[in-house]
């Protein structure tokens, strides 16, 4: 009965690497229909808007497992759909007709800190879901990963694509967990799943969703209303930071990239890198009676075993990766929004 099986086995394992690969790619290049989950976090909501500019607003399904505000029901498809539960997303593939996913959800590395158990969940057997979707689907897949991915072994400054891996954090762990399976999928399925690392990215008129650089996007309401800052990280602390502008952009441009282009299926993506103190001289510009205390907690920790310069020459060079804000001109654009959402 055993050699059976095993036989029936091996000549399944003959049978795929001799039909192996032909790469997923939609049909419907030019206008993908595309499902975003988590898309009520902080990155969702303005990809929503960017991809249903490009590709009409009826080819872009928001979803998430919270109840969404009434302007987000209004600006187009919007439905639930939990990542842990894969009868729940074939049916939405298929009822949709979806070609690509953006696959948003999960656990960010502060809160993933707080409940490693549910972080493991979202974070690894959510994706283990999205990407044998992908396979039974064909369909192509963005994953976002993060300078979480990197770890105290990392070199620090610059930290290039690839190098040593060993992160701390559960976040990290399974961003780490879904590069790997990403690039298996694809030698071994022909699936077409692209990632970027992502550094900590700054928007005006999204929360961030509890990671450890979430205090860069914090500072603007608090020195716009109070005018007191508490910073959980120490003023030296320098980690990689990016506009959301910037970091949708990227996002669109490798999904749009023709996949003969790409030499890797995860590439750093950077803009500029800063301190908690060189972002508040910043911000002193337009508040300058910013008043900060700094309280260290446990996100410190997580902080200093992060990169603090990302190496992103394979993007600018492989696909033609530029950023386009800079320090001066995000915290500009950061308080030009921030005062009309404020009523300032
Ligand atoms: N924001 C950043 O600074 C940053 C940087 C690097 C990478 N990323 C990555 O980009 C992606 C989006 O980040 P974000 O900042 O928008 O995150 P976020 O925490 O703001 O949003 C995540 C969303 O996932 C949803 N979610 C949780 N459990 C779910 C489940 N079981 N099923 C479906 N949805 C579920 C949440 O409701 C939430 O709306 C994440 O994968 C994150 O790791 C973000
Ligand atoms: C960096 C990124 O992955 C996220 N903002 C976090 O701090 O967890």
């Amino acid at each position: 009965m055993l050699r059976s099986i095993s036989q029936a086995l091996l000549r399944h394992c003959a049978c795929l690497s001799t039909t192996r690969k032909t790469l997923y790619t939609p049909t419907t290049l030019d206008n993908p229909r595309v499902l975003i989950t988590g898309s009520l976090g902080q990155l969702g909501q303005g990809l929503a808007k960017l991809l249903r500019q490009k590709y009409g607003r009826d080819n872009v399904i928001m979803s998430d497992i919270i109840k969404p505000p009434k302007h987000i029901l209004d600006s187009g498809p919007y439905i639930f759909a939990d990542v842990l539960e894969f009868k729940n997303l074939q049916e939405i593939v298929v009822n949709y007709d979806i070609d690509w996913i953006i696959h948003f959800s999960a656990l960010l590395s502060a809160v993933g800190e707080m409940d490693v158990p549910l972080a493991i969940k979202v974070n690894i057997q959510g994706v283990h879901n999205i990407m044998e979707l992908a396979k039974q689907y064909r369909l192509r897949v963005f994953c976002p990963s993060t300078i979480g991915a990197f770890g105290p072994d990392s070199p620090r400054n610059p930290t290039p694509d690839v190098t040593i891996q060993r992160p701390r954090t559960i976040y990290g762990v399974s961003k780490v967990h879904a590069e790997l399976l990403g690039e298996y999928y694809y030698y071994k399925f022909g699936v077409d799943i692209r990632s970027l690392r992502f550094p900590g990215v700054l928007s005006a008129d999204t929360h961030a969703g509890g990671g450890t650089t979430d205090y860069a996007v914090q500072v603007f309401d608090d020195a716009m209303t109070t005018g007191k800052f508490n910073c959980y990280l120490e003023p030296n602390t320098m980690l990689p930071m990016i506009y959301v502008d910037d970091c949708l952009r990227a996002l669109v441009e490798i999904m749009e990239t023709p996949n003969e282009t790409l030499k890797l299926r995860t590439y750093n993506v950077a803009a500029i890198s800063f301190t908690p103190e060189q972002l508040f001289e910043e911000v002193r510009k337009h508040v300058p009676k910013l008043e900060v205390e700094y309280n260290p907690d446990g996100r410190q920790s997580i902080a200093d075993s992060w990169p603090q310069v990302f190496d992103d020459s394979g993007a600018r060079n492989d696909w033609g990766w530029s950023h386009h804000y800079d320090l001066e001109k995000m915290v500009q654009v950061m308080f030009e929004l921030k005062r009309k959402i404020l009523k300032l």
